[in-house]
């Protein structure tokens, strides 16, 4: 059935009043009809186009637009214009819309948001109205909200502290939640909880457009952040909560204290360990190997690094291995060095994944602990991932001497956004003569050595979170189950090209990502009805449910209401 076609909606703004509403606006799309139903005469133009000829004048115009970041601004004011002419346009070029919407042009977004800004989305909750948190709420028009990301601005990408400017992170994984996973944008809200910022540039930005105040934090904090949890639910009960890009001192404990209360998830931790444990199974498979086989050092144990290390560990015992020896195979270096069972003051999600220094006696040291080249000399590891957000820390002498112990090693560089890398592909790869596998966090295109093309997979929860979101709103999930997680990671991996025997990349192609979404959900829905999580239904209906719940960027007749 054509959208046209579809029973008409009812709708009761007219006039500019339409034309201002994104998720209605149609422009110079609204019919004969509509535009005499709606008083919409001489407010466009004459010629009624096709969205298809919309789409196309705004690629020429996105054409022209001389930076990424005018490139984001450009799409930016098009999805606040008319949502649905947006998404349309996004769907067409996805692979190469994606590094603008999302990383690594969104965080330059997040860090210019006070001088950028020209129009609101989402909602502010500052710490000074948290008495009014429920009455703020009511401020959208949208009643229908299903998926909130929330994020208090404290750790963006690898880019630390932005206060409100973290905002561009909830607008952009929404845009992804719709262009990816086919959540209707009328459905969903990005929040900003404003605690306040300690970047001291943004507190000494007149044009900064947060509570000018340093951080509050502690039990002031946690009650804050409760009170939001408590009116969300309270107006939307069945809403998916998606926490992203809180700084490591909260994301653990956030996620911990909420999961088993509401249907929530934590996208750096959950999502993200889930898009790598997919990655690693895809490309051990391509090398004809297992996870268990491998040996992994971790550069950076924080929320994403000890997220992805648990996970990995659960696939080396689901693998067959007893859990201290898959422990054993994972190596997690931070600031002060390798995490070692000696350590005193090491946060708790560290402690299960430090080494017992009673096995590292015959390691040798330049330093006081051992640091990342150490490891990578004395574990044998096979397999390098970065989550420490620092530029650069994957040096030649690093990346060298992994490979001189390792046949293929497999180095995945995931901080984002790209300025944050620990080493780019094309330097990898020219370091270990093209035998790295490397996936990163933010996209590249293949890199060419000596005439041959090297794929670079990009490893970002992006691939994840939406067919999640489909899964948890299409199969009404009440709980994220780690087995949910578990069961769209393997998902993820078995539409990869290179598990399907058509080619070598380790993951999909993002133009192929409405199907892949479907697969995820559907594997996350399914895990969902087995842990009792939703309602029992056998597959062919929960497909049905998703492929139903999918919305599709296209315009609908309207009626009025
Ligand atoms: N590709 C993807 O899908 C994702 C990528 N990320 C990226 O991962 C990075 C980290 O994110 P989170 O784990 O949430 O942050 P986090 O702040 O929880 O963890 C970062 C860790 O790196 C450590 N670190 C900092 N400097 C270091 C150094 N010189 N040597 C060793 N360790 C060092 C910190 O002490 C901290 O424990 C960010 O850049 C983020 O953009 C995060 C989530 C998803
Ligand atoms: C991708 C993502 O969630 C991050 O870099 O924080
Ligand atoms: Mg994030």
């Amino acid at each position: 059935m054509s959208y046209q076609s579809q029973p008409a909606i009812p709708v009761k703004e007219s006039r500019v009043t339409l034309l201002r509403n994104p998720l209605l606006n149609k422009g110079s799309a609204f019919s004969a009809e509509e535009r005499k139903a709606f008083q919409l005469e001489g407010l466009v133009p004459a010629q009624i186009e096709s969205i298809n000829i919309q789409a196309e004048r705004c690629y020429q115009q996105y054409k022209e637009q001389k930076t990424d970041l005018d490139r984001y601004i450009f799409l930016r004011a098009l999805q606040d214009e008319n949502e649905t002419l947006f998404f349309h346009l996004v769907a067409d070029h996805i692979a190469d819309m994606m590094p603008i919407l999302y990383t690594p042009t969104v965080g330059s977004a997040c860090q210019n948001y006070s001088h950028l800004f020209r129009k609101s989305r989402g909602l502010f909750i500052a710490y000074p109205d948290r008495d009014k948190i429920g009455d703020i709420l009511k401020q959208t028009e949208q009643e229908n909200i299903k998926i909130i990301v929330v994020t208090d601005g404290e750790r963006i990408l690898g880019l630390g502290d932005l206060g409100v400017g973290g905002m561009g992170i909830p607008i952009g994984k929404l845009a992804l939640y719709t262009a990816c996973g086919g959540i209707d944008p009328a459905t969903v809200l990005p929040i900003v909880l404003d605690v306040g910022t300690n970047n001291e540039n943004l507190l000494n930005d007149p044009l900064y457009m947060g509570w000018h105040h340093k951080r509050i934090t502690g039990d002031e904090y946690y009650s804050f952040v409760d009170r939001f949890v408590q009116a969300v639910m309270q107006q939307w009960p069945d809403v998916f909560l998606h926490f992203e890009d809180f700084a490591q001192k909260n994301a653990l404990p956030l996620l911990k204290k909420y999961r088993d209360q509401y249907c929530c998830f934590n996208d750096d931790i959950q999502g993200t360990s889930a898009v790598a444990l997919a990655t690693l199974y895809s490309a051990c498979k391509t090398r004809k190997t297992s996870i268990r086989d491998q040996r992994i050092i971790f550069l950076g144990a924080g929320s994403a690094g000890c997220g992805i290390a648990e996970q990995i560990v659960s696939a080396m015992v689901a693998e067959g291995l007893d859990e201290a020896t898959a422990r054993g195979q994972v190596y997690m270096v931070d600031r002060n060095g390798l995490i070692t069972d000696d350590m005193q003051d090491i946060p708790d999600f560290q402690k299960k994944l430090a080494q017992p220094l009673s096995k590292l006696k015959n390691w040798k040291s330049q330093d006081q602990g051992f640091f990342l080249l150490d490891v990578v000399k004395q574990s044998k590891a096979t397999v390098l991932i970065g989550v420490s957000g620092q530029k650069g820390l994957f040096t030649e002498e690093v990346i060298k001497t992994l490979a001189s112990q390792c046949e293929a090693p497999f180095v995945m560089p995931l901080s984002n956004p790209t300025s944050h890398m620990e080493a780019i592909p094309e330097d990898i790869l020219k370091w270990t003569e093209g035998k790295a596998l490397v996936a990163t966090g933010s996209p590249f295109s293949p890199v060419v050595i000596n005439g041959k093309s090297f794929p670079i997979a990009q490893c970002n929860n992006a691939y994840i979170f939406p067919g999640i979101g489909l899964g948890v709103l299409a199969a009404k999930a009440t709980r994220v189950t780690d087995n949910m997680m578990v069961a769209a990671a393997y998902a993820l991996a078995d539409t990869a090209p290179a598990a399907q025997n058509k080619g070598n990349a380790i993951l999909p192609s993002f133009d192929d990502i409405e199907e892949v979404s479907y697969v995820i959900a559907l594997a996350v829905a399914k895990a969902a009805v087995k842990d009792g999580v939703a309602e029992q239904k056998d597959e062919t209906a929960l497909l049905a449910l998703i492929k139903g719940y999918y919305w599709h960027p296209e315009y609908r007749a309207y009626q009025l209401a």
